[in-house]
């Protein structure tokens, strides 16, 4: 497996607070990652630290094999769009891909011309008069035109409206499909998750809760509704993720390498969403050896 992102012991202190700790997990290339974890959780300093915007104060972050933003090469590997989507109020759509074409040698003209079409943006516009949507779009089109080894987004879509959000979404899933892309973005909507992304990481409290692929997290966790039981007397190498009880019967969500068969229980597949939103408000962490 060759790694786009590789974090070891990752760590970022802001004074006296750590705003990540403790980070350690590899992006496979070629994937989708979601990045998903309350506000707060760290997602944007985690983003920053990929983008070379950050150095670590502790452990290392590897991003297509090199330090972040450590040369010319390396920062033509990656695209990254930051959660304000910065684009430069006073030139135009056109200068903006003049500019793209200048730094990134791998330009490609004919991807951020035939996209800024499809959005109907005027290439004379300067940016500070479009919306914010259409800023976000602007940042994006200069991103995926760079034709980067990875493109890191941070709340890409916070600004466009539910129609352009999906149309970005397809864009993306068809720009890895075609190119070798990695993708790393980070949302509060979980949905939007589970729609194109095919790795997963939550983050919580400024620690990795669970990392992995979306195929393999979903055959392993299953939902478990059984007669009231003690989640403590459950089987060895049964782990639960969360549980609700009613007085005569418990809902969980477990994790298990090796499947569940108790005859007495009632198990069901779990949604992303469902998987997400459980480990996001799991108060317990969970063992290193399940993550
Ligand atoms: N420049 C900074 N100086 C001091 N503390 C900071 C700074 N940037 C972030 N923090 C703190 O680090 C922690 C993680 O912030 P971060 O922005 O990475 O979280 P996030 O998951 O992206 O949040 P959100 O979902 O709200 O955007 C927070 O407690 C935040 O207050």
């Amino acid at each position: 497996m060759t790694a786009v992102l590789q974090a070891r012991h990752l760590g970022k202190r802001y004074r006296r607070r750590w705003a990540l700790s403790e980070c350690t997990f590899d992006v496979p290339a070629g994937r989708v990652v979601g990045l998903v974890g309350p506000n707060g959780a760290g997602k944007t300093t985690l983003l920053s630290l990929a983008g070379g915007l950050l150095t670590p104060t502790a452990g290392t972050i590897e991003v297509c094999g090199g330090r972040p933003g450590a040369d010319r090469a390396q920062l033509a590997r990656v695209g990254f769009v930051a959660q304000n989507t910065p684009t430069y109020a006073r030139l135009t759509v056109a200068d903006h891909l003049k500019l793209g074409a200048r730094l990134s040698p791998r330009w490609d003209a004919g991807l951020a011309r035939q996209r800024i079409q499809r959005l109907g943006l005027r290439s004379d516009q300067q940016a500070g008069s479009l919306s914010g949507g259409q800023r976000a779009q602007l940042a994006l089109t200069v991103a995926l035109a760079k034709r980067p080894e990875l493109l890191i987004l941070d709340e890409p879509v916070a600004a466009l409206d539910p129609l352009a959000r999906r149309e970005f979404l397809e864009d993306l899933r068809d720009a890895t499909a075609e190119q070798e892309l990695s993708v790393v973005h980070s949302s509060h909507l979980v949905s939007d998750i589970e729609r194109v992304c095919d790795h997963l990481i939550v983050l919580v409290a400024s620690r990795v809760r669970l990392a992995g692929d979306v195929r393999e997290l979903l055959a392993t966790h299953r939902v478990v509704t059984a007669p009231r039981l003690d989640p403590a007397a459950l089987p060895a190498g049964l782990h639960v993720v969360s549980a609700d009880h009613t007085d005569r019967q418990t809902t969980m969500l477990v994790r298990s390498d090796s499947g569940v068969d108790d005859p007495a229980w009632m198990t069901s597949p779990v949604s992303l969403e469902d998987l997400a939103l459980a480990y996001m408000s799991q108060s317990v962490p969970v063992p290193e050896a399940l993550r």
